[in-house]
């Protein structure tokens, strides 16, 4: 049971090709149902379980795990949907020779293991399906589930029809996108890999811990990375980002524009274009409290014409115009949420995964297109999503903190892609630190004890 940090997504597809270029289906569905009933007796005990098998590969790997742990001596009930109607599930089904159950008359048992459907769902769950289901989940302790929560799409984590909610999802091969992206996730619980030995390649991943540069003997402020923060109508935002920037470990941070007050540590300045000449930043973030009048403009401008990397977020993400970034040699990262995504880009198509890809191949940038669920993308076709964000972080400032670790992260040194994961990396565990009903000051403060 491997925790997803770090480890490929493939789309349906994708699973299916690295399924075919493995050669042997019916090994590949031995391992899975072999694997499932070891992570089943881990999580159960020495508990009952009964396994909900549906007609495809799905419900094959879910009469492989039955036949496994009756065989280990567990305690174990099976009940179908439906006859199997692969060859594969068919060959799966024949080693289980305890009873098969209906679903609608099956009685509950303490551990509920959904093998109804993963992959191959195409449409809406009946009823009947959806009724006993959703009984028999509801009298369990523990509800488990096989590759995906059925009901989901596996593509773009939409809901087809609402699953009870799994504790644990146990993801055979690889993960899929439905087990990070939004709103399917909520269904999975806690996500395990499986390892099936099958290779599984993918561009894109989930997050994982950054490696980030650590100060050294011969460290100074300036190689740890210099930040200037460009300020605007309120100021405040702009300070939360130049905080969240120091907190994350950057070692000179300036705020270009008005506002006082703490930390000391903070380097104030008034702006002036001439500011962002300094060869020594190494990240530049605007967007936080720029406002959207005529002097955000000029600013936006001026950030725009420098050879620094940029962080755009916030308000300049509403005034910036795409092409302009065309022609700039270094790095972008744009952070928009939903609505900001939208106006800039378009409604686009296919999962979250797929409209951030082509918003960064567009942009000619890393686009961080934030969320419950985050998509991190860059224009060579490598994404990096992060799940399960902390339902507390929608709160006012967040997003401000974001930018400013980013800026961080960036003028660290690392790779633009690696920068923006790390930023979000970071803000997520910083939220995680905080507890609940904390506030954007705290966040960026919480970022000091995540690094
Ligand atoms: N990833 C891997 O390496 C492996 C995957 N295997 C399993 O294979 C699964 C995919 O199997 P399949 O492609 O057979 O797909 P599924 O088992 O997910 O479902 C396909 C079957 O369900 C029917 N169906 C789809 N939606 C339905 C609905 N709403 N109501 C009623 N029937 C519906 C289809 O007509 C088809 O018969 C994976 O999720 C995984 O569990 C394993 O067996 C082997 C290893
Ligand atoms: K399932």
């Amino acid at each position: 049971m491997i925790p997803p940090d770090g480890q490929p997504i493939l789309t349906a597809a994708a699973m299916r090709a690295a399924e075919q270029a493995h050669g042997d289906l019916s090994a590949l569905m031995d391992r899975a149902g072999r694997a499932v009933a070891q992570a089943v007796a881990r999580l159960a005990g020495p508990s009952p379980v009964l396994i909900l098998c549906g007609p495809g590969n799905n419900g094959g790997d879910g009469y492989v795990a039955a036949a496994a742990l009756a065989a280990a001596g567990h305690a174990v009930r099976l009940a179908a949907v439906a006859p199997p109607t692969t060859d594969l599930a068919r060959a799966a089904a024949a080693r289980w020779t305890g009873r098969v159950e209906t679903l609608a008359n099956a009685q509950p048992a303490p551990v509920l293991v959904d093998a109804l459907f993963g992959t191959g769902l195409s449409r809406l769950l009946g009823h009947a399906i959806t009724a006993p289901w959703h009984r028999l989940a509801a009298a369990a302790q523990l509800h488990v589930a096989v590759d995906l929560p059925s009901g989901i799409a596996s593509d773009d984590g939409a809901v087809l029809s609402t699953p009870p909610p799994a504790q644990v999802t146990l993801a055979l091969a690889a993960l899929k996108p439905a087990h990070l992206l939004q709103p399917a996730a909520r269904y999975a619980g806690t996500v395990r890999l499986l390892d099936l030995g099958i290779a599984a390649p993918s561009s894109c991943h989930a997050i994982a811990a950054p490696t980030l540069p650590e100060p050294g003997p011969d460290s100074h402020k300036f190689t740890r990375g210099m930040v200037a923060v460009v300020g605007g109508a309120m100021a405040g935002a702009g300070e939360l980002a130049a905080l969240a920037a120091m907190r994350a470990g950057a070692g000179y941070v300036v705020h270009l524009g008005d506002g006082q007050g703490p930390p000391h540590a903070l380097v104030r300045k008034p702006w002036s274009p001439a500011a962002l000449d300094d060869p020594r930043i190494g990240a530049v973030v605007i967007g936080p409290g720029l406002g959207r009048d005529a002097a955000a403009h000029t600013r936006l401008d001026a950030a725009l014409a420098t050879d620094r990397p940029l962080v755009i977020d916030g308000d300049a993400l509403h005034l910036l115009d795409l092409d302009r970034l065309a022609d700039r040699q270094a790095a972008a990262i744009l952070t928009p949420h939903a609505g900001e995504f939208a106006a800039l880009f378009g409604k686009g198509q296919g999962s979250k995964i797929d409209r951030t890809l082509a918003a960064a191949a567009r942009a000619r940038a890393i686009v961080v297109h934030k969320g419950p669920d985050t998509v991190i993308a860059a224009p060579d076709g490598r994404a990096v999503v992060a799940g399960d964000a902390d339902d507390w972080l929608s709160t006012a400032g967040s997003g401000d903190v974001l930018a400013g670790a980013t800026g961080a992260t960036l003028a660290s040194g690392v790779a633009a892609l690696d920068a923006a994961a790390a930023a979000v990396w970071l803000h997520g565990r910083a939220a995680r630190r905080c507890g609940r009903s904390f506030i954007a000051d705290d966040l960026a403060a919480a970022l000091s004890r995540v690094r």
